[in-house]
Parts: structure tokens; sequence; C-alpha cells
């Protein structure tokens, strides 16, 4: 373990606790005030807890509570920073501002350069050591920002939505550099961007009014969310309901039987893509489907298809199908998915502070 985090922040309402193995990316995602900034500066040292523990490496980061109150200044953490913007200093030349790290550590400026150098390098512009910042672009910039990051050999990266800033032409190739080099690095990115969680991170933890509400192997919380807001950022819809003697039953009285394996009066979620609720006039009986009776809450367009909203669900529909079946708010419509394309579990399942071992969760997957 790398990192061990356990945090309470009175005044923010923040109560967060988590690990992190050796060589591991965690994803920190979660809305507008849930507590990743917090997060951030807690361990960075910007913000002092009111009460709790880190180490990273075994060394201390904070450990305050009754009696002891030991904050680690920040340049001592061995943790550094890759902000959304480069932020760097406009009279180094770009060469001068990687060295910034190593040098005021007290390595020798030539060792400092030669570092600086192949972090350059490996950012992909070492062609560019001499520049002023005033003569980058965005996105060069930011590669010099991680070459920086990196240069100054850190135990922990942190990353604020590196990405967020970066004009959309730019962000793909800053996304590649930053998947190199966070593999096999221990590293935290936070991000709204469930791309970002998918391509960089091996695991997710989704905060929401500063507490920890998912936490699990990235793919398993986008394909399985348990919270609306997993459900979200996955772009799937969650219906939650409970396991009947029949199966599953929705709280929007969607129906799918069940094979045996799950107890009744269990809690679960059947999560199915947008794309996969079709929306008819006449109900739909294929076998191997189920079928709700649901009127119309909304309509929204979203480019090449109408998101059309009725009992808690999303369904994505052709533009030239709700012209022609009149699909308006309001509109008595029926909702159809087929089984093979739900997935059904249950969402009492504990969250996992700390990272999961081997392989994918197995044994409470219960589709049917
Ligand atoms: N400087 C501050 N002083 C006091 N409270 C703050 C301060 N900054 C943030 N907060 C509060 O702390 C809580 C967590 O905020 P934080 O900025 O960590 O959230 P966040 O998840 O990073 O949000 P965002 O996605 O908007 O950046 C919120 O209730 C916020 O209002």
């Amino acid at each position: 373990m790398v990192l061990s985090f356990d945090a309470t922040l009175a005044d923010r309402d923040f109560d967060v606790s988590f690990e992190l193995a050796d060589g591991e990316t965690l994803a920190v995602l979660g809305p507008n005030g849930a507590g990743k900034s917090t997060l951030l500066d807690l361990l960075a040292g910007l913000l002092a807890p009111t009460g709790g523990r880190a180490a990273l490496d075994g060394s201390v980061l904070f450990d305050v509570g009754p009696g002891r109150r030991v904050l680690t200044e920040p340049r001592g953490r061995g943790v550094s920073l890759l902000a959304q913007e480069a932020l760097l200093f406009p009279h180094l030349s770009v060469l001068e501002n990687v060295a910034f790290g190593p040098r005021s550590r007290g390595v020798h400026r030539t060792t400092a350069r030669v570092t600086a150098l192949h972090w350059l390098e490996r950012a992909g512009i070492g062609d560019l050591a001499g520049r002023r910042p005033a003569h980058l672009s965005g996105g060069q910039a930011q590669r010099v920002a991680v070459a920086r990051a990196l240069a100054a050999g850190p135990s922990l990266l942190l990353l604020d939505e590196p990405l967020a800033a970066l004009d959309v032409s730019v962000a793909p190739a800053i996304r590649t550099l930053l998947r190199d080099v966070l593999a096999e690095r221990s590293a935290i990115i936070v991000t709204h961007d469930p791309l970002d969680a998918f391509l960089l991170a091996d695991r997710v933890l989704i905060l929401d009014g500063g507490r920890v509400v998912e936490s699990g192997r990235t793919g398993e919380v986008l394909t399985r969310p348990l919270t609306a807001f997993g459900a979200r950022l996955a772009g799937l819809n969650l219906v939650p309901g409970r396991r009947t003697t029949s199966g599953f039953v929705g709280v929007n009285g969607l129906h799918v039987p069940l094979g045996p394996p799950v107890a009744q009066g269990t809690d679960l979620g059947l999560a199915v893509r947008p794309a996969q609720v079709a929306v008819t006039l006449q109900a739909g009986l294929a076998p191997g489907t189920s079928c709700i009776r649901a009127a119309v809450d909304d309509v929204e367009h979203r480019g090449d298809v109408v998101r059309v909203h009725a009992a808690g669900m999303a369904a994505d529909m052709a533009p030239i199908d709700v012209v022609t079946l009149d699909v308006v708010a309001g509109a008595q419509v029926f909702l159809t998915i087929r089984h093979a394309d739900v997935a059904v579990y249950p969402v009492n399942r504990p969250s996992l502070p700390g990272p999961v071992p081997g392989a994918p969760l197995t044994g409470d997957r219960v589709d049917p």
C-alpha cells in the first residue's frame, strides 16, 4: 500500500478514507462541491484536516487528533500536483521550469537539467527546452507541466482535471501522454470525464457531500453503478428495485424474471443503456423482453438522437421515429428492454475502500 488516507474537515463536512496500492491510478469523480479539490488539497498540504492520518510510502503526511498535530510541509511530502493550467514561471525557460523542482530539493544544477531534459523528451517536447512559456501553445505548456510534475520524482502524482482547460483538438494527445506516464505510477486524478476514468484509472472513487458513495474497479463502477450519479457518469439507466419471488421488480414497475441465486428482498439495481430501451405505442410481448407502460415526462434533443424520459428511464430514439409515433411530453408509450441487454445486481454491496485484488468481482451478478 503506497498511500493510506483518512481525514475529516469539519467546516466542509468532509470525511473520507481510502487506500492506494503501489502503481495504482485512482480517479476521483463527483458532482460540484463533492470534496474532490478538498481531497487533493489535503494530500498536497494546502489544507490541514481537523482529524485523521495519511501516510505515503511509510512517511506521515498528516496525523491530527486529540493531543497530536503533525503536518508535513508541502515540499517534504513527495507529492506533485498537475493542475488544469500549466502555471509555468514566465521568466524561466521551459528547461529551467522543469529543472526547478529538483533544484529546489538541492539537486546539482547539471543533474537537474539532465533530469529535466529526460522528462521533456518523454513528454515529446525536448526541442522546446530553450523556449519561454509565452511562446508555447496550450497543449505544449501542459506537456511542460507534466514533465515538471514528474521531474520532481514524486511518490504520488496528483492531477486536478489536467485536460479540462485544453482545446478539444489537443486533449487526446495529452490524454495519451498521461496514459503512458501513469502506467505503473501511483496517482490520483480528479476528473469530470468518465472517459478519463476509463482510460487512465484502475479504480474509481465517487464522492458526494464530502463522503465516498461508490468505490471499485473502474469497469465495475461504470458498468454496474450503485448510485444515480454513478449511473449518469456511465451513461446508463439505473432502475432501483427488489428481488421478489418472480424476479426483479423495479420501483417503476419493470419486471425481469431472475434465476434463484439472489435472496428475496435483496435491493437490486437494473442497468441498461438508453439506446437499448425501445419506445413503442403497443406493448412489446416478445419472449426474452420486459415492457412497462409510462407517460413521457420529457423529450430532449441530443444531436443524432432524441432522448425520451419516462418512468425514471431514458430511451434514445431516432428523430424520424419520434415524429412518426408522435412522442411528446405527456404521451402514453411502452418501454421495452431485452433481458440480454440488462445487468441486474445487488446495490447494497459494501463500498470497497481499498484496492480490489485480482479478478473482477464474481457471484453478485444475477443477470437473467
Ligand atoms: N475555500 C473554501 N472555504 C470554505 N469552504 C470551501 C472552500 N472551498 C470549498 N469549500 C466547500 O467545501 C466543499 C467541498 O468543495 P470542493 O471544492 O472540494 O468540491 P469539488 O468536488 O472539488 O467541486 P468542483 O467540482 O466544483 O470543483 C463544498 O461544500 C464547498 O462549498
